[in-house]
């Protein structure tokens, strides 16, 4: 379980986050919406430890992110908007790549599995060969590699085509629903928010994509 309480983020005296609190459990996939420049993307980086909330206390499971980020780390995988890819290695050599600066030890099997899970099937290419959609599946492929039970992402189906992005929704929804992997995703496009998520948290001022939401019948938790 992830339970944030009363978060709060000021970048100098401008509040960006105020007073979030919500609990996600093991299986849920929630999505997180707003406005651009709602606080999506820096609400992510505070749950991947990378940046500190101003107030408020997060805890994953019975751990303290004020006490035990280096735990906590180890549990998350966190994939922000910019690909973080080497492009001239092969999706091998950046899963082999990746896979060496992690904790745990994987072999080329696994490996090669997280990759063709998703769909991507050009393990001997050089990425920067790929779509943009398959490098966006290298991506979350990467991000799984130490079995974490958060997941984070920042948009990870922005620019792609449909097909990818329905691949990439099926396999989301087995890491949550068979994994038990919990997981929350930021997107624009309110049809995936809508079919992939167990429900969605709204941040920012505009009511724009919470009336749609509502509408859709989505259960929704805005601040
Ligand atoms: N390091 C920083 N210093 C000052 N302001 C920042 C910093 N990082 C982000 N901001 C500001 O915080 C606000 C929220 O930014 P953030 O990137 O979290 O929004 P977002 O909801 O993810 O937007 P988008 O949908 O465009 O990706 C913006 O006004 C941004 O300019």
């Amino acid at each position: 379980m992830l339970k944030v309480e009363s978060l709060a983020k000021s970048y100098r005296n401008k509040v960006i986050i105020d007073d979030i609190s919500f609990t996600i459990n093991k299986g849920d996939i929630v999505g997180l919406v707003g406005e651009n420049g709602a606080g999506k993307s820096t609400l992510l980086s505070i749950l991947a430890t990378l940046k500190k909330p101003t107030k408020g206390n997060i805890f994953l499971e019975d751990k303290s992110f004020d006490h035990s980020k280096k735990a906590i780390r180890r549990e998350i995988g966190y994939v922000p908007q910019d690909l973080a890819l080497w492009e001239e290695f092969t999706v091998e050599e950046n899963m082999i790549f990746f896979e060496q600066l992690s904790w745990v030890n994987r072999n080329k099997d696994e490996l090669r599995q997280l990759c063709v899970d998703m769909k991507l099937e050009k393990w001997k290419e050089p990425v920067h060969s790929l779509s943009g959609g398959m490098k966006r599946k290298l991506n979350l492929a990467i991000s799984l590699i130490h079995q974490p039970n958060l997941l984070l992402l920042d948009e990870p189906t922005v620019g792609i085509d449909l097909k990818s992005k329905t691949e990439i929704g099926n396999y989301l929804h087995t890491l949550a629903k068979k994994q038990q992997k919990m997981i929350i995703y930021t997107s624009h496009d309110m049809e995936e928010i809508r079919q992939l998520c167990d429900y969605v948290i709204v941040i920012g001022k505009d009511t724009f994509y919470k009336e749609i939401l509502l509408k859709s019948g989505k259960p929704v938790l805005s601040f």
